[in-house]
């Protein structure tokens, strides 16, 4: 077992340490990233995994602590698995309110069926810049693409992604309740198994 009592968390996104935050306890304090550096890595990789390590890696070795990275995004079936992992950049930038705007526009006219989509979280925990043994954990949550956008709560996709087991869209949920069931939960459901911290 292995015990952190401080991490770094490779992320310039607040809503993900909101998140993972809430979901680790007081056990674990996430420090973010930007207490450090406000450059933000490329990511070059071709898979949420690569760029999760890549976030990672850059992370311990700028703050010199363990580090966590999340790298997550959503996958449309309809658009074989677009965005994916350039759903942050999918309006070349321009944010979440420029990307909702481009994905109802790839999806107009598409009907219900065709509308599947899943969240995707990986999450990247190393021990120091150069683990050779990164430990890795998936979570997925599996849902379909709205026609408009609904509810006000979460960040990024959240009020276009529409959640079959509440009926609702995953920004109508408290964060509480989204924390309980979404991807990033999943994955970090698994993270704590392998810390031993459940
Ligand atoms: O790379 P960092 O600094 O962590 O921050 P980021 O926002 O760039 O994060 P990613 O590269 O992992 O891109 C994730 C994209 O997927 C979206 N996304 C991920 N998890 C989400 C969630 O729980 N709800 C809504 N959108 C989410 C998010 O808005 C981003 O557009
Ligand atoms: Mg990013």
């Amino acid at each position: 077992m292995i015990n952190f009592t401080q991490l770094v968390l490779a992320s310039h996104n607040a809503g993900k340490l909101k998140e993972l935050q809430a979901m680790l306890g007081e056990s674990v304090q996430l420090r973010s990233i930007g207490e450090f550096s406000s450059v933000e890595p490329e990511e070059t990789g071709l898979s949420f995994v690569e760029n999760a390590i890549l976030k990672a890696r850059n992370a311990a070795r700028i703050s010199g602590l363990p580090a966590l990275a999340d790298d997550s995004g959503l996958a449309v079936d309809f658009l074989g698995g677009a965005p994916g992992i350039y759903s942050a950049r999918y309006a070349d930038g321009k944010g979440d309110a420029a990307n909702n705007a481009k994905l109802l526009d790839a999806l107009k006219d598409v009907p219900q069926a065709e509308r599947g989509a899943q969240f995707v979280c990986v999450l990247a925990l190393v021990r120091h810049a150069d683990d050779p043994l990164p430990i890795l954990c998936e979570g997925l949550w599996h849902g379909r693409i709205l026609t408009q956008a609904s509810g006000e709560h979460g960040f990024g996709y959240d009020p276009l992604f529409w959640v079959p087991e509440r009926d609702c869209s995953s920004a109508e949920l408290s964060p509480s309740d989204k924390n309980l069931i979404s991807h990033r939960a999943r994955a970090m459901d698994l993270l704590r198994q392998r810390l031993g911290l459940k």
